[in-house]
């Protein structure tokens, strides 16, 4: 059986569309979610400029020199700013070592939803909800803040849509997601010219990893490096359709629907041309939930055969550990779920 990341329209949800096309959409992302978790999304009603003016503006920052954008770093535990090179190794958020002991290459710029964004809920963690830093770069803090509120926009719609494919009350995702902890994540994997990848052996852009929220839309230029693990246990390139987000579901939705709903690994593997990698970029929002919201299976997704695989535990919680394996370099060993499904991809 060959490999498909299906391709849905949601503009039904994004502009007044018919009970009955809404609910012809919510069928589709139901079946893409249980049977892939990635879904190739087009008419999400993001302008093409804003996106244009975005990457614009992550090509801008990316280009200054390193000890430039060193001067954006935070600590491990704010997941803000600049992340250098090899300074993250997101296999570690499952548990597992990387293959070959190599931290990621990929470099990155993470913005975040902040305390004052929510207003409405006063006394939200600093670390959580941190102020972020923005580079000297002319435009870049528009143009990123732009590009946030529309994949923010995009990542709330597809909530509205998994509410009514798994039959939630409407305020379901919505009461759990007020002051939701978001994050947007700019990758680049370069190299510094000259670099001969054989020296490094098996190079890891970004190790085989599932997200830790709800749910990431991702924007990636065409260059080939983003693999997904398929349900014939082999890995498969993956790359967005023309015009469209690359969405993916993360650990918060498999836990809710007790793994009815897949949060896929996947990992990223630029292709080496003449001895060294192509350059490749990519932004990843991830729509986390609020850092107080409980998360346990929902009841219509336990029955006598599927007895339920998770035991509550708070989007805070959850991230946390997560970001400790990625970030600081402690292992998860609360994914055992999660690293046993790597661990037997490998064999
Ligand atoms: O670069 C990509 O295409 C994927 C990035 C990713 O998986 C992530 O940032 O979580
Ligand atoms: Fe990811």
């Amino acid at each position: 059986m060959s490999f498909r990341v299906p391709r849905v329209d949601i503009s039904a949800y994004v502009a007044d569309g018919t009970a009955a096309q809404r609910a012809a959409v919510a069928a589709q992302i139901d079946q893409a979610c249980r049977e892939v978790g990635f879904v190739q999304v087009v008419g999400h009603g993001v302008p093409d400029e804003i996106t244009a003016a975005f990457v614009r503006a992550m090509d801008a920052f990316f280009a200054l020199d390193l000890t430039t954008k060193k001067t954006c770093r935070t600590p491990p535990s704010v997941n803000r700013g600049y992340a250098p090179p090899k300074s993250e190794s997101l296999s570690l958020s499952l548990g597992v070592e990387s293959a070959n002991r190599m931290n990621d290459f990929f470099e990155a710029f993470n913005v975040g939803a902040t305390a004052a964004d929510y207003p409405d809920s006063p006394g939200l963690p600093q670390d959580d909800y941190a102020e972020n830093v923005w580079p000297d770069v002319e435009g870049f803090e528009r143009a990123v803040s732009t590009y946030f509120a529309q994949a923010g926009r995009v990542a709330r719609t597809l909530t509205g849509i998994f509410g009514d494919a798994l039959g939630l009350d409407p305020d379901f995702f919505g009461s759990r997601t007020g002051h939701s902890l978001d994050v947007l994540r700019m990758n680049n994997y370069a190299l510094p010219p000259g670099t001969d990848v054989t020296l490094d052996g098996d190079l890891t852009g970004m190790g085989e990893h599932t997200d830790f929220g709800i749910v990431t839309v991702l924007w990636a230029d065409q260059v080939r490096g983003l693999q997904v693990l398929g349900s014939d246990g082999g890995w498969h390139d993956v790359e967005p359709d023309e015009g469209a987000f690359l969405v993916n579901l993360g650990d918060v939705m498999a836990r809710l629907t007790n793994e009815r709903w897949m949060s896929t690994l996947h990992r990223v593997k630029p292709p080496v041309l003449d001895g060294t990698i192509e350059r490749r970029r990519s932004a990843a929002y991830f729509h986390d939930g609020d850092v107080d919201a409980v998360i346990e299976v929902l009841p219509s997704c336990v029955d006598a055969d599927h007895p339920a695989l998770y035991t509550p535990v708070t989007v805070g919680e959850h991230i946390a550990a997560k970001l400790q394996g990625s970030r600081a370099g402690v292992s998860n060993v609360a994914a055992r779920r999660e690293s046993e499904s790597v661990l037997s991809s490998r064999r």
